[in-house]
This record gives C-alpha cells, structure tokens and sequence, in this order.
C-alpha cells in the first residue's frame, strides 16, 4: 500500500492536467498484472465523437502528444469501442471487456461539466480481480476529485471560461512544458506519408484580444445584472465558435483572449470573424444588439509580453476605427496605420 499512498501523494501535487493525468497512469501502471496504460482524448468532429490516444506507455516510458486531436492520424470513432460507448450513454461509471484474447480492458471515463473529454484505459491479460478493481476505483477517484478542484481554480466564477491566471501561466509557459515526453506522430509510429498527409508542422497559433463594445452603456442602461448576462452570453458564444483544441479565458471585464489554433492566416481570421458576426447578430435579451472588437496576431514571434501588446494595439486601433471588426497586428504595421514595437526585454509581465 505504501507506494499507491507515495504516488498518491505525487499525483496530487500537480498543478497540471497533463502532469497530473501523466502521474495517475504511473499509479495504475505500477499495480500488479497492468500491462498497458492509456489516456483516451474524447472528443466531437464533424458530429462525431472520436477517440484518441493523449499519453500512454512507449518502451517504459509515459508520453503524450501535443498534435491536435482532429488532424490526429490515430483518431477513430468511439463507436469501435462499443463497451466504452456503451458505458458513457449509460453514465456508468466503467466498462469491463474482453478485446481479444487473454487482453482484457478496463475503460474509466472522466466526468467533468457533464460530459466526458478524457478516459482512462487499463490493459491485462487476465480478468481484473474484485480487489484491483476496487483499487482502480480508489486511485481514479482521488484522481477525478483533483482534476475538479484544479479546474475549478482555473476558472471565472461568472462565465465558467479560463481565467487571467490560467492565462498567465499557461502562455508564459509556452510551449506547454510537461512531465511526460511530447512525441510527434512520426515518433508515434505514424508513417512518414500519414504525418506528410496531416500537415502536422504547419499548426501555428493566433493570438484574439476581445474586448465588448460600449460595455459601460450596457451597465449604464441596464443594470449589472444585464451587464453579466450579457458577458455570460458572450461567453457562450466563444465556447460555440472555437474547437475544443482551442483555449478561451476571460481576461478581466469585457475583454477575453482567444488562442487559436490554426494552420494559417486565412482560416484564423476568417474564424475571428465569424465570432464577431456571431455576437452582432444574436439577440441579447432586454439589451438587443452587442458588438465586439478585435486585434490578433500570430504568438510565432516575440515574448508573452509583446504578443500581446500588438493584438492590444490592433485592438485600440479597431476601437478607433469604428468598433465591430477585426484587426490583424501585421496588416495594420504593413499599411503604416501602426508602428511595429520595439522589443523590450526588460519589461517582464509574467
Ligand atoms: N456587469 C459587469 N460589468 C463589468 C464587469 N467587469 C467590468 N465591467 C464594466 O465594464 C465597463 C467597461 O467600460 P470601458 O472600459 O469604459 O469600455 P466600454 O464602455 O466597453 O467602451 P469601449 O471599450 O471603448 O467600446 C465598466 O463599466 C466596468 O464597470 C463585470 O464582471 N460585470
């Protein structure tokens, strides 16, 4: 028992989702018998839900992956997994089932806003004992319980989005750093025409400022009550509008940042957009018409801090400019309407 307590008390000093999921798999893979380990991403495309591997055992070692779920070449229906797809229509709490034989499977879904994004998977080649399962189920729902209380302190209290902290931690981290090895899919075992066939290296991620338009007026008009409702739908809406790969955090008031990921200018702006006629043509109650503005730039140049300064100044520059659109930062400094920054290195924000 002392080492499940040891990993235990590991796995709950993590302050990271993919830490955290990376050091319960360590704890199941230790338990006698484990042959294999697993997290399944579960996600929605197309109307489909799809199942991939996130981290999982390669030559003793746990890694996970950092591609996007949808252009994930390893991605396939859950409906190949139908005790896993059986067990989440049905809300229970776990599915048992003989794969092949001598491999038996153990699928442990992670509930969390009442759906399920990630599942744990347990390989052996004999039945799980009453006893391991009762041991699984322990360590899961220490595991469960913790990812609850890391989501909640990463979070707005009013609009459920990710928080300025989440923000700051995450971006000034960038990339991501994890406990677990990232592997590209040519590592994975994907062959070199599969990964040539997904575009893999040319994901690059934007940066959205989003700032409502004449919010005080709302709050002026209306009352603070209709000044959140109206943060709340617009939250909504971001959640709508962007894919799940893609992260939204309340920045502080009526300003937001989006990081999208995308695989080129194009489609990055014609997704901005389409959020911002998103809002412009829903019906807010009581207050009618909102808009938003926006400034974007792409987060493959410069520190954090400059990043974010130019999607603020295209920002202010739309604001200027009419409200209700979207800037993009190079276009705005190629025109000559904005002066490029100058770096400076000493400013240190994060
Ligand atoms: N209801 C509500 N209001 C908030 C919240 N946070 C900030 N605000 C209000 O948001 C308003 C922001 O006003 P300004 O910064 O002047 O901007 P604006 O009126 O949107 O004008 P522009 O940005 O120039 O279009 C202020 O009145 C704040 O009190 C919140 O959580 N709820």
């Amino acid at each position: 028992m002392k080492p499940i307590l040891q990993n235990l008390v590991e796995m709950t000093g993590h302050r990271d989702h993919l830490r955290l999921e990376v050091s319960v798999l360590s704890t199941l893979q230790q338990l006698n018998s484990t042959t294999e380990v697993r997290a399944l991403e579960v996600f929605t495309d197309g109307g489909t839900t799809h199942v991939r591997p996130r981290t999982w055992l390669q030559n003793g070692e746990l890694v996970s992956t950092d591609s996007e779920a949808a252009s994930d070449p390893h991605r396939e229906p859950l409906h190949n997994y139908p005790a896993l797809c059986q067990c989440i229509e049905k809300r229970e709490i776990r599915a048992t089932a003989s794969v092949q034989k001598s491999r038996y499977t153990l699928w442990l879904p992670v509930w969390m806003h009442d759906k399920v994004s990630t599942c744990l998977e347990i390989t052996q080649s004999r039945p799980f004992s009453a006893h391991k399962l009762d041991v699984i189920q322990g360590i899961f729902h220490v595991y469960q319980n913790y990812q609850s209380l890391l989501d909640y302190s990463e979070r707005d209290a009013l609009t459920g989005l990710l928080n300025r902290k989440t923000f700051d931690e995450q971006f000034s981290r960038h990339p991501t750093a994890s406990l677990a090895r990232r592997v590209s899919p040519a590592a994975a075992g994907v062959p070199d025409g599969d990964e040539a066939s997904c575009g893999e290296p040319a994901v690059e991620q934007w940066l959205a400022v989003v700032d409502v338009d004449h919010f005080k007026q709302v709050n002026d008009r209306f009352g603070h009550l209709y000044g959140d409702e109206v943060l709340i739908l617009i939250a909504n809406i971001l959640r709508s509008s962007f894919r799940s790969h893609d992260r939204i955090f309340r920045f502080g008031g009526e300003e937001f940042v989006v990081l999208l990921r995308s695989t080129n200018l194009a489609t990055a702006h014609k997704v901005f957009n389409r959020f911002r006629l998103a809002v412009q043509e829903y019906h807010f109650p009581q207050v009618g018409q909102v808009t938003v503005s926006m400034g974007f730039v792409s987060t493959s140049r410069g520190s954090p801090v400059e990043i974010l300064g130019q999607a603020d100044q295209a920002l202010y520059h739309a604001k200027e400019n009419g409200r209700n659109q979207v800037c993009f930062y190079d276009d705005l400094v190629a025109s000559g309407h904005l002066a490029a920054k100058v770096a400076n290195d000493s400013v240190e924000l994060f």
